[in-house]
């Protein structure tokens, strides 16, 4: 991926600079501050990545993601595969490429990458397994169904994939993309003792949906915790007239 960027000084710092709260290198910072609160993007690690028509905004590698400042910002031409922005002497977050497999497979509009307890658990709860599974919970119904253009139903069974974690963020570029293929119908994909990467058409959508997920992934965990499956059937009620 070529670093030069086409675009004069001006125009670069022009492309992350913005009165607008919504303009994708200031949102990038303040969503990353709640993540942060969240245990999401601690310690470093975890992010968002947002797209705005053919660019698309990433933040800087090995940084404290809740520090960030929209000069930091780097912007890729998707189109061009060429760094628009490419601030010295940082270098873009590792979860690039499996930002980019979200982007060019499903054309969402932003993707997030969490760290957090919860997915990481999710994937423990389910160990030896591929799948993380639940149904019944009135919080499916904020996950997206693409293969019905529509949402999850509360009958219905959310599945996740779990995919393998690798010694580097990047290489898990191949087993995800398999993932993403596999799994039309999901928009998220855990990775095993790491943390969960889930995107949306929109940088709101994503972020809604992160939040049911997590929310699903600790009501699980909890579930098993007390000897209940997280896809299990609901329990018939008792007629006591
Ligand atoms: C605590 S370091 C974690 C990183 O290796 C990685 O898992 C991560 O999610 C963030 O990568 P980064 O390149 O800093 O954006
Ligand atoms: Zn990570």
């Amino acid at each position: 991926m070529a670093s030069i960027s086409p675009l004069s000084v001006d125009e670069q710092i022009a492309l992350v600079t913005s009165d607008d709260p919504h303009h994708p290198a200031n949102l990038i910072c303040e969503l990353c501050r709640n993540f942060y609160t969240l245990g999401w993007v601690t310690g470093t690690g975890g992010g968002i990545s947002i797209r705005q028509d053919d660019n698309i905004y990433i933040a800087p590698s090995g940084v404290q993601k809740e520090r960030l400042h929209p000069s930091h910002m780097f912007v890729l031409s998707h189109s061009a595969n060429t760094y628009l922005r490419h601030p010295t002497p940082l270098k873009p977050s590792a979860c690039t490429p499996l930002f980019l497999a979200a982007y060019n497979a499903r054309g969402a509009g932003a993707c997030i990458h969490t760290h957090s307890h919860w997915a990481v658990l999710a994937t423990l709860i389910n160990r030896g397994k591929k799948t993380f599974r639940i149904a019944n919970a009135e919080m499916i119904k904020g996950i997206p169904s693409p293969a019905t253009g529509g949402y999850h139903g509360y009958h219905d069974t959310l599945e996740i994939p779990i995919i393998e974690n690798t010694a580097k963020e990047e290489d898990l570029r191949e087993s995800l993309e398999k993932a993403i293929e596999e799994y039309p119908n999901t928009s998220a994909v855990l990775v095993r003792r790491h943390g969960v990467y889930v995107w949306g058409d929109t940088v709101w959508k994503a972020k809604t949906q992160a939040e049911c997920y997590d929310y699903l992934f600790q009501l699980a965990v909890e579930m098993a915790k007390l000897g209940l499956d997280p896809a299990g059937p609901i329990d018939p009620v008792e007629d006591e007239s």
